[in-house]
C-alpha cells in the first residue's frame, strides 16, 4: 500500500511504482487514473518489455546504465528481471561491467543512490547519516574507493561497487532493498588522471592517511551504530591492503562487520578447492597439497587464513604446520622469513628455509615450490603464462588453477588458455565470468566463477536475520563447506567447482541457514533463528510480493 503518497509521487517513487501493473482499484485510490495507459498489465509483461529493451543494447556499459535507470524507476520490475535472469544480468550489474562503470562513474551517473560521505563532513558524519530517509538499515556496504577490483584507486567513483554488491544482497541474498545502504567514503584520491577528469565529482585532494584516516573511520563506525543500531552489519569492501586487514582486526570483535575481500573471497575460494578435490585424478587429501598464491594482499592472505583454519580443524594440524602449506609471491617476489618489506599479514606466511629459486618470477617459484594449487589474486593479467600452466601440469596430474583477479581484463589467465594449454588437465576457476569451453575431444568445461558473490549475500542475510553481534571466521568456513556441498554431479561432470550461477539464490539461502546455526552455536545470535532453509527462503525479498 502506497501510504499517503498519490499521483506522480507514487509513480516517481521506485519503491512504490508498479507502473502499468496498478489495478483499477489502486489507480482510483492513488489518483493514478489518466496518469497511466488504460489497460493493467502484469509484472511479467513489464519484465518482458524491459528485457527486450535491455537485449537491444550492445555495449555492457549501456546495459548497466539502462538497468540502473530501471531500478530508479521501479524496484519491482528491476529485481524480478534480475532474479529471473541472474546469469545474464549479473555480469552487467556486477563484475566485469561494474568495473567499467566505476571507471566512468562521473560520466554515467543519472540517479542518486546511497550516501557519499566526504572528508568535509569530518565531525558531522552522524548528521549525514540522518539524511538517509529510512531508519531500519540492516546492511551497509562501504568502500573508500582505494582498491576498486583490480583497477586501483578510483576515489569516489568506487560507489559502483557498494551499489552492485547490495543489488546482489537483494537479488541473490533475499535482503529487502529498504534494509540496505551503499556508502562511499571520500577521503581523497591518489589517481591523478581520475581527479583531472572534468567530470570527477569527488574531493580534489590527495588521500587522507594515518591517524586522521583512522579517526574518520572510527567516527563513521560509531555514527552507524548510533543511527542504525549496533546490529547493523558493516561490510568493508575494496579497501587497499594497507587498511583492509588492519580495520578488520580492529573492528571484527568490536562491532558487527566483516571484510568481503578477505573473508568472503576466502569462503568461495576454499569451496572451489573442496570442489576440485572431488574431481578424478585430484589428490583428495587437502593436507597433501601445496598452495602457491600469486598476490599477497587482502584476498590472498584471507584465502590462506581460511585454508589454515580448515587444515587445523579437519586434519588436526598445528597452525605453523598448516601455514607452511601456503606460499606467497607479491610484487617483490617470493615471501620468506627475513625478506625485506613484509607487512604483519605477510609475515604470517614468511617461512624459514625457502627453496633455492632461480629468480623472482612466478615460473621460478612454481618450479621450486612445486604447488598443486595456484591461486591468482595479483591483478596482473596473463601472468599465468603458457610456461606456468605447462609447469603446473608437469608437477601434478590435475593442477588446480584459479585466476581470481577482477574484472576480466585483470584475470591471471583466461579459461580458454588454461584448458587449451593444459589439454584439459587443469581445473580452472576465475573471479569474473568466462564462457564454457569445448575441448578438441568434444567435451565441455564450464569454468566456475569463484567470486565472493556466492558467499556475502547469504552471510549478510544470516547476520540480519539472527542479529549476530559479530561475524566470525567460523561462519565463513561454514559457508565454504555449505557451498561445496551444493556442487552437484552435473557441475562435476563439466568440471565446474562452484554450483551453477543460476542457483546462486538457493546457495545463499543454504549459507544463510547454516551461518544462522553457527551464530547460535557460537552464542552470537540475538534473535531466534530460522528452523530450515525453506524458512529462510520464505523470508527472502520477493519483488512480486507486497512491500514490507
Ligand atoms: N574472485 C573474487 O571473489 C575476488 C577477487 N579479488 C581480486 O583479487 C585481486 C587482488 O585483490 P586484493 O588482494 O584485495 O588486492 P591487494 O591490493 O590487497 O593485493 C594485491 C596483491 O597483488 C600483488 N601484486 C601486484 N603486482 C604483482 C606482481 N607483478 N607480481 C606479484 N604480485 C603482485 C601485490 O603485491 P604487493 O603486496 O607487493 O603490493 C599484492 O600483494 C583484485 O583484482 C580483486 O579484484 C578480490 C576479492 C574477491
Ligand atoms: C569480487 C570482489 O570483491 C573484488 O574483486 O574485489
Ligand atoms: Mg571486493
Amino acid at each position: 500500500m502506497a501510504g499517503k503518497k498519490v499521483g506522480y509521487d507514487v509513480l516517481r517513487d521506485p519503491t512504490l511504482n508498479k507502473g502499468v501493473s496498478f489495478s483499477e482499484d489502486e489507480r482510483k485510490e492513488l489518483k493514478l487514473v489518466g496518469l497511466l495507459p488504460p489497460r493493467t498489465q502484469t509484472l511479467e509483461q513489464q519484465v518482458e518489455r524491459q528485457l527486450t529493451l535491455l537485449r537491444r543494447l550492445n555495449s555492457p556499459l549501456d546495459k548497466f546504465v539502462f538497468l540502473q535507470a530501471l531500478l530508479a524507476r521501479t524496484q519491482r520490475v528491476f529485481f524480478k528481471l534480475m532474479i529471473e535472469n541472474i546469469v545474464e544480468v549479473m555480469p552487467v550489474v556486477y563484475t566485469p561491467t561494474v568495473g567499467e562503470a566505476c571507471q566512468n562513474w562521473g560520466h554515467i551517473l543519472q540517479f542518486p543512490r546511497g550516501l557519499y560521505i566526504s572528508y568535509k563532513q569530518k565531525g558531522s558524519i552522524l548528521e549525514v547519516l540522518e539524511n538517509w530517509p529510512t531508519d531500519d538499515v540492516r546492511v551497509i556496504v562501504v568502500t573508500d574507493g582505494e582498491r576498486i577490483l583490480g583497477l586501483g584507486d578510483l576515489g569516489c567513483w568506487g560507489m559502483g561497487i557498494p551499489v552492485g554488491k547490495l543489488l546482489l544482497y537483494n537479488g541473490c541474498g533475499g535482503v529487502y532493498p529498504e534494509h540496505t545502504l551503499p556508502v562511499q567514503l571520500d577521503l581523497g584520491c591518489d589517481t591523478k588522471s581520475i581527479r583531472a577528469d572534468p567530470l570527477y565529482f569527488g574531493l580534489d585532494m590527495d588521500r587522507v592517511r594515518g591517524a586522521e584516516y583512522d579517526a574518520f573511520i572510527e567516527e563513521f563506525v560509531r555514527a552507524v551504530q548510533k543511527r542504525f543500531g549496533t546490529a547493523c552489519l558493516i561490510q568493508f569492501e575494496d579497501f587497499a591492503q594497507a587498511n583492509a586487514a588492519r580495520l578488520l582486526h580492529k573492528y571484527q570483535m568490536d562491532c558487527c562487520c566483516f571484510n568481503d575481500d578477505i573473508q568472503g573471497t576466502a569462503g568461495v575460494a576454499l569451496s572451489g578447492v573442496f570442489g576440485a578435490l572431488r574431481l578424478p585424478g585430484v589428490e583428495k587429501d587437502l593436507s597433501k597439497h601445496t598452495l602457491l598464491f600469486y598476490g599477497a594482499g587482502s584476498a590472498g592472505i584471507g584465502i590462506a587464513d581460511l585454508i589454515v583454519d580448515d587444515l587445523m580443524e579437519a586434519f588436526g594440524m598445528s597452525r605453523e604446520e598448516a601455514k607452511r602449506k601456503c606460499w606467497f609471491l607479491d610484487s617483490k617476489g617470493l615471501i620468506y622469513e627475513g625478506r625485506a618489506s613484509l607487512t604483519p599479514e605477510k609475515l604470517k606466511y614468511a617461512h624459514p628455509n625457502p627453496p633455492q629459486i632461480e629468480s623472482k618470477d612466478l615460473l621460478s617459484a612454481v618450479k621450486a615450490l612445486r604447488p598443486s594449487i595456484l591461486i591468482g589474486v595479483s591483478t596482473i593479467p596473463n601472468s599465468f603464462t603458457t610456461e606456468v600452466i605447462q609447469t603446473m601440469c608437469e608437477i601434478s596430474e590435475r593442477p588446480v588453477i584459479m585466476a581470481l583477479s577482477n574484472p576480466t581484463s585483470k584475470a591471471e589467465c583466461t579459461a580458454e588458455a588454461c584448458y587449451r594449454v593444459s589439454n584439459g588437465k587443469a581445473i580452472f576457476a576465475s573471479g569474473s565470468p568466462f564462457d564454457p569451453v569445448t575441448m578438441p575431444d568434444g567435451s565441455v568445461r564450464v569454468p566456475a566463477q569463484a567470486n565472493n558473490a556466492y558467499i556475502f549475500p547469504g552471510v549478510g542475510n544470516a547476520i540480519a536475520l539472527c542479529g549476530a553481534k559479530h561475524v566470525t571466521n567460523q561462519m565463513f568456513l561454514e559457508s565454504a563447506k555449505t557451498l561445496a556441498e551444493l556442487i552437484t554431479d552435473e557441475d562435476m561432470a563439466v568440471e565446474c567447482v562452484c554450483p551453477s550461477l543460476s542457483r546462486v539464490q538457493e546457495c545463499s539461502a543454504h549459507i544463510s541457514y547454516r551461518v544462522c546455526k553457527m551464530a547460535e552455536k557460537q552464542g552470537l545470535a540475538t534473535r531466534p533463528i530460522p528452523k530450515s532453509v525453506e524458512e529462510v527462503q520464505a523470508l527472502f525479498y520477493n519483488p512480486a510480493g507486497s512491500q514490507k
